[in-house]
């Protein structure tokens, strides 16, 4: 992340309630009331603008993907999402109500946070660390119960960790870590879990995994994510971030064109639809250096990209790459 607050254990913390503290519509699963919605959302940090306007609304038990390029705005919408940080403008709500209203531990039972940044936890078990996860559900100083084991021992045998219970937190590898802190988050039992670059440290095997299992969850989910082809295959919706605005939203036949990545990524690419889902595939052209928002335009023009297909809708597209 590039921010330069960088978030940290206490801020992984306020998801436990240890401290106090152009629309997307519903589009494949429209329902009455969305889990989440923001309203015309805008952080400014002094003068500047980081967010403006950001718009969405998220059906329940989707999944839903934030990208875009570095310092575009992904991990401070995440943040006024898991309320570190106070929009300047707009609304967050769950399931209706305002974020902004909910008690520290209300809002600690309703949403899961998994953060880029590993908690030092350095004498804590892999279970200890997973049992944090029950807290906002528990009383004060009450006891551990076995349906709080059980909880802990499903949650870890989701992510692939139930052998490594006893083991050390700090001793884990990155991968494992990361799993590990998404078992915490699953015995949460959230309604919304938000999770920024869950798929960081994974190889590729665990990053479709884990992504896969987020999906199988049924929880509602937003994550930040890099990798565009792992967020077209697995995301149900895309929310495309530029400037801290968002610039393109919706499922990622939608969001995924040439042009847009050109204009926003500033690199060149052939989209077309992917062997087993049929949702874009990036393959990207080496060698091509768009500096900016002009020439990516150009690039990004029916003349002027890689393939010439550019601005072609993606639908449009699947017939002109069968012909070629
Ligand atoms: N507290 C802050 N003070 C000043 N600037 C900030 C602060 N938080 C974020 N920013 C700036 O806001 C912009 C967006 O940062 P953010 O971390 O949200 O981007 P991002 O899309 O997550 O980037 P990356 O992909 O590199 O992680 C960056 O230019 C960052 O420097």
């Amino acid at each position: 992340m590039s921010a330069p607050n960088q978030p940290s254990q206490t801020e992984s913390l306020l998801s436990l309630g240890a401290s106090e503290g152009s629309n997307l519509s519903a589009g494949d699963g429209a329902c009455a009331r969305p889990a989440l919605s923001v309203r015309d959302l805008s952080w400014r940090c002094g003068e500047r603008a980081i967010l403006s306007g950001v718009k969405l609304d998220l059906p329940e038990g989707k999944m839903l993907g934030i990208i875009g390029p570095n310092g575009a705005g992904k991990s401070s919408l995440l943040r006024c999402l898991y309320r570190f940080l106070t929009p300047s403008s707009g609304e967050i709500q769950l399931f209706g109500q305002p974020i902004a209203s909910l008690s520290a531990r209300a809002f600690a039972r309703e949403v899961a946070v998994v953060l880029q940044d590993t908690p030092q936890h350095f004498d804590m078990t892999t279970a200890q660390l997973v049992a944090l996860g029950l807290t906002p559900h528990k009383a004060a100083f009450s006891m551990t119960t076995k349906a709080d084991r059980l909880a802990v021992s499903q949650a870890l045998e989701t992510v692939g960790l139930k052998e490594r219970a006893g083991q050390t937190y700090a001793s884990l590898s990155g991968g494992e870590k990361q799993r590990a802190l998404i078992a915490r988050a699953i015995a949460q039992q959230p309604k919304l879990l938000i999770l920024d670059e869950p798929t960081n440290h994974l190889d590729i095997r665990y990053q479709i995994q884990i992504l896969e299992l987020l999906k199988a969850l049924g929880v509602t989910v937003v994550i930040s994510i890099h990798d565009l082809n792992l967020a077209s295959a697995l995301c149900d919706q895309l929310l495309l971030l530029d400037q801290g605005k968002a610039v393109a939203q919706g499922s990622p036949k939608q969001v995924l064109s040439e042009a847009q990545i050109a204009r926003v990524f500033c690199v060149c690419c052939q989209v077309s639809p992917h062997p087993q889902h049929g949702n874009p595939q990036i393959n990207y052209f080496y060698g091509y250096h768009l500096h900016n928002a002009d020439q990516s335009a150009q690039h990004g023009s029916s003349s002027g990209s890689a393939n010439g297909l550019a601005d072609q809708p993606f639908e449009a597209k699947e017939a002109n790459h069968d012909e070629r």
